[in-house]
């Protein structure tokens, strides 16, 4: 049976190769060279206290549209004021409804880095990121050969980019551990069956070494759930749905970020 995952990495290869025959790599290489340097996001969340990365999320796999967002920069904007760290822009066109543009937009509007959040599969798509002003990408253990994920955790690195490392389960972990990765996102949504599950963090993360930073990603409903995380040992947390379905997006952003900068999280080792 072809699996949500599959059906997605098919859509996004068409897509990809579509925006190539447009743009072509060599093209994208030479437009990098004029592009300025992303700012080192890694080190950004390796500071005291627990993160918050902000999703702009217009539809999902699991829920079908979430929110209309005319207007990235806007909502974007709106993330940037309410502090968030780093703001994640889904550019998956199929089933995500965004795009590379999406990408460039939210670029031009704010300050704050961003993540290029998509099904990575070839380094084009690293070479999109930097040119479109991403400063991290994620790489998705269970969308790559264990090859590819280590050239493109390489790649990344080469491009200035941070390779955020998305597991799933053990075998995940164990695989983006000997890939290199140094920043892991465990995803509590479990791609099969699209359920949430949030005690998987809680899980995962002790097999995760100390000097990893470890992002809990995925049905973060407000600080509460942040602090649950903080205290199983996340240093960041990526919410996507509860801030583009509630009521002010900068206001839910600001609880986070207040949230995560309490003292006892800041003191944490
Ligand atoms: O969101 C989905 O339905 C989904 C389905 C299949 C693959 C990935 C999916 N989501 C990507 C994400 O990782 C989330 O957008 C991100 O963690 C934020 O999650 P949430 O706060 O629950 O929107």
């Amino acid at each position: 049976m072809v699996s949500v995952l599959d059906e997605i990495l098919d859509g996004v290869r068409a897509d990809m190769a579509e925006r190539q025959a447009a743009l072509p790599l060599d093209d994208l290489k030479a437009r990098a060279e004029k592009t300025p340097a992303p700012v080192d996001v890694e080190a950004a969340l390796r500071r005291p206290g627990v993160h918050v990365i902000a999703e702009v999320k217009r539809a999902s796999p699991s829920k079908g549209p979430l929110a209309e967002i005319t207007d990235p920069a806007e909502l974007a904007r709106d993330y940037e004021a309410g502090g968030a760290g780093l703001i994640s822009v889904l550019t998956e066109q199929r089933r995500f409804h965004g795009s590379i543009e999406d990408l460039a937009t939210v670029r031009r509007s704010v300050d704050t880095p961003l993540l290029r959040k998509d099904f990575v599969v070839s380094s084009y798509q690293l070479w999109e990121a930097r040119v479109f002003g991403a400063s991290a990408v994620l790489l998705i253990v269970a969308a790559l050969p264990q090859e590819a994920l280590v050239s493109l955790i390489e790649r990344a690195r080469s491009l200035n980019l941070m390779p955020l490392v998305e597991v799933h389960d053990e075998q995940e972990v164990s695989r983006a551990l000997d890939a290199g990765a140094t920043v892991i996102g465990v995803n509590a949504r479990n791609l099969k069956t699209l359920d949430v599950d949030r005690d998987t963090f809680s899980r995962l993360a002790p097999l995760i070494p100390s000097g990893v930073v470890r992002i809990a990603e995925s049905g973060i409903r407000g600080p509460h759930d942040l602090l649950a995380y903080a205290g199983a040992g996340a240093g960041a947390v990526l919410v996507g749905e509860s801030l583009v379905r509630g009521r002010n997006p900068r206001e839910a952003v600001a609880d986070l970020v207040t949230a995560g900068a309490h003292p006892a999280l800041r003191d944490r080792s």
